[in-house]
């Protein structure tokens, strides 16, 4: 396999997935490279794993082909796990990660260091049409910060420390990040599947 689809609309996720990927020689196709313009694909699931499926489902139904889907967010402790499958519509439909990061950052007022571990999860679906949707979860623990700090990466990395860094994940290079990130976490895993369960080319 020398070309995955990804369903992705998302800039930061097709460069990570483009580095990471172009690192092992396989191109990444992203909705945002095709001509065509993809309907939004609404993300009605209650777990990262049913969103990632939905996305990846969606696609491969249309192309007929084998398609990655990554549902990803941030879970916070001291909010139950919040924002989860919302983050990225927490502040609203609009999509805005600086207003996303203000809201988990006021409802954070108050909570102390020690207190305010999180963790970045990406699950990714690989869909093949007429085969079962393989999921992979990825993880990467850290805490949140006090305020918005770095201009790298995207969505939350300016407010999340990963555990062992005094660095936010929009601070470390993406060399860097794609080394630790949950999105690497996934991705190694679904290789090690891949390579037990190689697709037909
Ligand atoms: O490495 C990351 N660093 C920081 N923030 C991140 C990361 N990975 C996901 N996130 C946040 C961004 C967004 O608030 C939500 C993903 O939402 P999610 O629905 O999976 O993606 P999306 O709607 O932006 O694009 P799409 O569905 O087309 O793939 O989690
Ligand atoms: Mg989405």
């Amino acid at each position: 396999m020398k070309k995955i689809i990804l369903a992705t609309k998302n800039n930061g996720k097709a460069k990570e997935f483009k580095e990471i990927f172009g690192s092992i020689g396989i191109e990444i196709v992203t909705l945002l490279d095709l001509e065509e313009d993809i309907p939004e694909i609404e993300e009605t699931g209650e777990t990262f794993e049913e969103n990632a499926a939905i996305k990846a489902e969606t696609i491969a139904d249309r192309f007929q082909m084998p398609v990655m889907g990554d549902d990803s967010g941030l879970e916070i402790d001291a909010l139950d796990g919040k924002p989860g499958v919302y983050s990225a519509r927490y502040a609203g439909l609009e999509k805005s990660d600086q207003k996303n990061m203000e809201k988990v950052l006021s409802e954070l007022d108050g909570v102390e260091q020690d207190e305010r571990t999180a963790r970045f999860v990406c699950v990714l679906a690989l869909a093949v049409p007429g085969k079962e949707t393989v999921l992979k979860r990825g993880r990467c623990e850290g805490r949140i910060g006090f305020e918005p700090i770095g201009d790298k990466g995207f969505g939350y990395d300016p407010i999340f420390y990963p555990d062992g860094y005094d660095q936010t994940m929009a601070q470390l290079e993406p060399e860097e990040k794609n080394r630790i990130s949950h999105r690497r976490d996934a991705i190694n895993q679904m290789m090690d599947w891949l390579k037990e369960n190689p697709l037909a080319e």
